[in-house]
């Protein structure tokens, strides 16, 4: 098939660029570099452009009969959504509207959208199934849903079948080494704690203590970047082979604490990782585990590297390249 991937330089997104090469499909990354890195997608078509480019979206849509779009573009902070709302809105929500529209004009009937855990809010059960109440606590988290309910209308009037996958903490790198994680600032738990184990960061700062959690601190669940890419693919099969829309939760149903974090890449590095206490960073569940088991029976999806020292490993391996 041929696809689209919008954000596509990014950290996932290019993990999936790879993928989709590996499994013989026809791939086009859009991005316009606002966080990505050219380089992590070697030779593969690229169009330096935004997804709230109506022109420029109708003219490569024109050129290129893609069969899918998997959309991976967006701002990701939760932090810095709320003190810029405006700038998530637009990015996340308004020129993802753009996207779906110049998909619609062009005949383009299939999607895959980046959702996250964060639009359940504070949640009421753990692990967190899809029929759990959605109610996000971050502008970022209801940039999320309320594109999920736009998906539901554009499936409803325009027959737009979409998958929206909310994954909870992707983490980790490509086995091989040869891509990873590089966000700038990094904000992520693991290549922070990787960066104070190789010494290009001083320490790790937990954030709180003070959780009702075992040890006190918050725990999630992280899921390998691979296996999250993987559930992209079996996405695509399903709409292709005419699956309706959908909407799954993506983790390893497993979690683990700031602190069980640190030790497993203790482990992992054999450093010794210097540890600051500092306070809750604001927005923070205690504890985000995720339900899978939807996409597991439906889709038939597998986790490759469940393990949290695998993760680690793979995203080491990278960090020493
Ligand atoms: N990293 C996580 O743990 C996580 C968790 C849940 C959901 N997600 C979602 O997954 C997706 C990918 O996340 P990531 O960690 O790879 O982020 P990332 O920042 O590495 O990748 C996003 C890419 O989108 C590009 N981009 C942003 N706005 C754009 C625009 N208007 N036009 C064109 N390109 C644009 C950026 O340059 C970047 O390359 C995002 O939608 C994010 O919300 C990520
Ligand atoms: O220096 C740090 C960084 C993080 N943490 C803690 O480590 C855990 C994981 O934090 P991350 O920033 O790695 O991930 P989040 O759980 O905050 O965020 C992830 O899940 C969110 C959904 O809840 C969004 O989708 C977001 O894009 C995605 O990265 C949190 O408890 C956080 O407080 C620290 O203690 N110290």
């Amino acid at each position: 098939m041929k696809i689209l991937v919008t954000g596509g330089a990014g950290y996932i997104g290019s993990h999936m660029v790879s993928l989709l090469e590996k499994s013989g499909h026809e791939v086009t990354v859009m991005d316009n570099l606002s966080n990505g890195h050219r380089d992590s997608i070697g030779e593969t078509p690229f169009i330096l452009g935004d997804i709230g480019d109506r022109s420029l979206l109708d003219q490569v849509l024109a050129e290129n009969s893609f069969d899918a779009v998997m959309h991976f573009a967006s701002f990701i902070q939760v932090g810095e959504s709320v003190t810029s709302p405006s700038k998530y809105y637009n990015n996340n929500v308004s020129k993802t509207l753009v996207l779906l529209d110049a998909m619609v004009n062009a005949g383009i009937r299939k999607f895959i959208f980046s959702s996250t855990a964060a639009i359940f809010g504070e949640p009421i059960y753990s692990p967190i199934d899809e029929s759990h109440p959605k109610s996000p606590v971050s502008p970022y988290g209801r940039t999320k849903l309320f594109v999920e309910q736009v998906l539901a209308d554009y499936r409803q009037a325009y027959g737009l079948k979409s998958v929206s996958l909310r994954y909870f903490n992707a983490a980790g790198a490509d086995p091989d080494g040869k891509n990873g994680e590089r966000h700038h600032p990094e904000t992520h738990l693991i290549p922070l704690i990787l960066k104070a184990a190789s010494g290009e960061r001083d320490s790790i700062t937990v954030y709180g203590k003070d959780y009702e959690t075992p040890d006190g601190t918050c725990i999630r669940d992280y899921i390998h970047v691979v296996d999250l890419c993987e559930a992209h693919l079996l996405s695509l099969m399903h709409l292709s082979s005419g699956g309706d829309s959908a909407a799954y939760n993506l983790g390893n149903g497993q979690g683990f604490s700031v602190l069980e974090v640190i030790a497993a890449a203790e482990k992992v590095t054999q450093k010794e990782i210097r540890v600051k206490n500092g306070n809750r960073r604001e927005g923070d569940p205690p504890r985000l585990v995720a339900d899978s088991r939807m996409i597991k029976q439906e889709l038939g999806w597998t986790p490759h590297y469940p393990e949290i020292e695998t993760i680690i490993k793979h995203a080491w391996k990278f960090e020493n390249q």
